[in-house]
């Protein structure tokens, strides 16, 4: 066993076997852990950490805590108020950006430039919401004579929120930014795989002035402390990002109390490559695309689409681009890391061993160093031709493995990209614009990037998916509209 560094990780509340031991956050005070989960760093396979797992009795407490919060000083907060909070928060997290990007990187194994970019995020979350809170307004309707009528817009209440191992920071951000931004009370239930970021940022969000119970965190396994949370009669909303089948079971849970769910589910998304593009940029954002953290991206561009006449100048652009690719620890930085657990390499590899034994030809595949056996890791591969009816190209693969398929003209092009069940993001390669208009309608997909792809997953634009990849908006202003709901009041006054 390797100790870890105990100045990563200033709020944990035990050590234990070297390693830091945390507990939960409820009403702004750490409780501890009656049971713990063992965590392990993924580019080595060693222990790293515990976590609380936490069940109904503390979901019970996080909901109760949340309650009074919204009874107390965060309910009568003005969204003024709220905003500055949100914002001294922010400047909090970039002042602690390295000791983070650290703790994100040991617990998730990404690169430490990818993990400080992810914690730069989470601060950019907090800023950007901070700064809208107090300009999100109702509006007044010209009604009949005699009558006032005022739309105001008003928390949900307490919100719940289920994030995933992939982009635990970021994910924290995303969710939870604009839900306290409108005033909700929210609690977090972060996944057990990696989360250790979403401690520390809760013990900065109390030091930057988040009131008692405003944030609440409790740790533990989806099916104890995830599904106590969704079921729990005291919330009032749910945000889930993870797999459509734990989705389908938060949906099912949320329509027990008639509360609102956003429901991100991940994706098969496309990227359409025509004959007329720059094959080199493309070239280079489709390599990105499925690679950056190890595929392990919700969208992912998990499939690309190429025009048959270009075929071969572009698989051989693409076969460099892998051929380049630096594997490897977050310390050395490279372009991708491990995946997140042994369970995840072994359905990744199952993936890949499938389609080798079903004969489906290997474009490239990158070699993983040599010196990582312990680690997590997965050759980045390409795949193509491959069918349309292909399990690389029908399920998520969450790896860094990618399905090429071939197309003649726009309408099998089309076709092509709207032939799965998902619908998150797709990516359009082209010179011509009218296609490009075209291509951007015809394509059912919550985003499509024309001659780019991800774009800096810049928060202000709304994300989200369409088909199996869920429902409802975050990020951008769409966000604070999920969050919160209208009240309708109507005054007479002759
Ligand atoms: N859309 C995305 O960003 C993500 C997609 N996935 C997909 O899901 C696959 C499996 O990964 P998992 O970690 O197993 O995903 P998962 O859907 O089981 O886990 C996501 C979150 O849901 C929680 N959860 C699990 N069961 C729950 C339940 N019954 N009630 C409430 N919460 C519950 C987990 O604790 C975690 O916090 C991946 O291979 C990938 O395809 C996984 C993570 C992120
Ligand atoms: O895993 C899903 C995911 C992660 C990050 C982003 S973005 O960076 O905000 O674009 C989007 C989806």
């Amino acid at each position: 066993m390797q100790p870890a560094q105990p100045d990563l990780y200033p709020h944990a509340r035990r050590w234990r076997d070297h390693q830091p031991q945390y507990g939960h956050l409820i009403g702004s005070a750490w409780r501890d852990a009656s049971a713990v989960i063992g965590v392990t760093a993924p580019a080595t396979g060693r222990p790293l950490a515990w976590l609380g797992r936490g069940g109904a009795a503390e979901i019970d407490d996080a909901v109760a805590a949340a309650r009074a919060a919204l009874a107390g000083a965060w309910g009568r907060s003005t969204a003024a108020e709220r905003g500055r909070i949100l914002q001294a928060f922010a400047a909090l997290v970039l002042s602690h950006c390295e000791r983070l990007a650290w703790v994100e990187a040991h617990d998730t194994g990404k690169p430490i430039s990818q993990a400080r970019a992810d914690i730069r995020a989470v601060a950019r979350y907090f800023q950007f919401y901070g700064e809208a809170a107090d300009k999100v307004h109702g509006e007044v309707i010209p009604y009949l004579n005699d009558y006032n009528v005022a739309v105001v817009r008003e928390p949900l209440g307490v919100t719940a929120h289920i994030t995933p191992w992939n982009y635990p920071a970021q994910m924290f951000g995303r969710t939870l930014a604009p839900a306290l931004a409108m005033g909700n009370a929210a609690v977090l239930k972060p996944a057990e795989e990696a989360c250790l970021v979403c401690l520390e940022l809760g013990a900065l969000a109390v030091d930057a002035g988040f009131p008692a119970g405003a944030l609440n965190i409790v740790t533990g396994l989806g099916e104890e402390a995830g599904a106590a949370l969704t079921r729990h009669p005291g919330i009032d909303f749910v945000s889930f990002t993870g797999s459509p089948e734990v989705g389908r079971l938060v949906q099912e849970a949320a329509a027990i109390h008639h509360i609102p769910v956003v429901l991100e589910l991940g994706g098969k998304s496309p990227q359409v490559v025509f004959a007329d593009a720059d094959l080199d940029a493309a070239a280079t954002s489709v390599c990105k695309a499925i690679t950056q953290n190890a595929g392990q991206t919700c969208s992912a561009g998990s499939r690309v689409l190429v025009e048959r006449s270009v075929l071969d100048p572009f698989v051989g652009l693409l076969a460099a681009r892998f051929g380049a690719l630096r594997i490897g620890v977050p310390e050395e930085d490279a372009d991708l890391g491990p995946l997140i657990n042994a369970t995840q390499q072994r359905r990744v590899l199952d993936f890949i061993e499938n389609a080798k034994r079903d004969r489906l030809p290997v474009i490239t595949q990158a070699k993983v160093p040599t010196q990582h056996t312990n680690g997590y890791f997965v050759p980045p591969t390409v795949f193509g031709p491959v069918n349309a009816d292909n399990p690389l190209v029908c399920q998520e693969v969450f790896g860094p493995v990618l399905a090429l398929q071939v197309f003649e003209g726009e309408d099998e092009a089309v076709a092509l990209a709207n032939g799965t069940e998902f619908g998150l993001v797709a990516g359009v390669w082209t010179r011509d614009g009218a296609r490009q208009q075209r291509l951007a309608r015809r394509i059912v997909s919550g985003q499509v990037f024309i001659n780019c792809y991800g774009a800096g997953g810049g928060v202000e634009l709304p994300f989200g998916g369409t088909k199996r990849s869920g429902h409802g908006r975050e990020k951008g202003l769409a966000a604070l509209e999920e969050v919160s709901t209208t009240k309708t009041v109507v005054n007479y006054y002759g």
